[in-house]
């Protein structure tokens, strides 16, 4: 199993966004540490979400970065992705895992320690854990859950925590105080007007 990146990008694909531009800037800043994350809207088509990932993926390879796919788990096949990431509407992670294979990175969406353990006996090699702090990014949410939510998941199970939901540098140290091992941002870097310098803020405090 590859090391997992600790600065998760989520590529934001609503109008007006640029994930690529933002994908450029990031990618100097955090290099290996940085896991880009392809996510297209619901109604984007398979050949949208496979062209996305295509340029993703290429982005990431010199500077070892790593590419995972959201939900289309056969688009990560497709572009030959270091894996995915599944939550309650998508494959069952057991089902992700033999998709994928024994050395995919599967990331799965948890938000208390009884789904959490199970997403692991599952086959989840880490988990999405939130959301941490409000959010508009994604509509629907249950309510966020804290540092301290975050501490029950990480307390309670061996894989790497991903913090996501609402997550900024400033809050990072909480996060990490809690047992999160890195962090998952959209807007924190895809609506910033510098993206290389919030990639740089988050990768100081999810290092020092
Ligand atoms: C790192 C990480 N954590 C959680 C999620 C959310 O996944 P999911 O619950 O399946 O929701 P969608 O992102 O598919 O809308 C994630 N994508 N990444
Ligand atoms: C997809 C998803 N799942 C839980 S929160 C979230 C969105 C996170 O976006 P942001 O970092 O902008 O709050
Ligand atoms: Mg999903």
């Amino acid at each position: 199993m590859p090391s997992l990146g600790r600065l998760h990008l989520i590529t934001d694909t609503r109008p007006g966004r640029d994930p690529l531009a933002v994908l450029r800037a990031a990618l100097p800043v955090a290099g290996a540490e940085l896991v880009v994350q392809v996510r297209v809207e619901d109604d984007a088509t398979d050949r949208e979400a496979y062209d996305l990932a295509c340029r993703v993926a290429e982005a990431c390879r010199p500077y070892g970065a790593s590419c995972l796919v959201n939900d289309r788990l056969h688009v990560a096949l497709a572009v030959d992705a270091a894996g995915g990431h599944v939550g309650a509407d998508d494959l069952p992670v057991a089902v992700a895992r033999r998709v994928l294979g024994p050395g995919a990175v599967l990331g799965a969406t948890a938000r208390e320690p009884v789904g959490a353990r199970a997403a692991v006996d599952a086959g989840a090699s880490y988990l999405g854990v939130g959301p941490c702090h409000v959010t508009t990014t994604k509509a629907g949410l249950p309510d966020p859950i804290g540092p301290e939510g975050v501490r029950a998941v990480a307390e309670a199970v061996g894989v790497p925590v991903i913090a996501i939901g609402g997550v900024t540098a400033a809050s990072v140290p909480a996060l990490r105080a809690a047992g999160a091992y890195g962090v998952a941002v959209v807007g924190a870097l895809s609506l910033t007007a510098d993206p290389a310098h919030a990639t740089a803020e988050l990768m100081r405090a999810l290092t020092c």
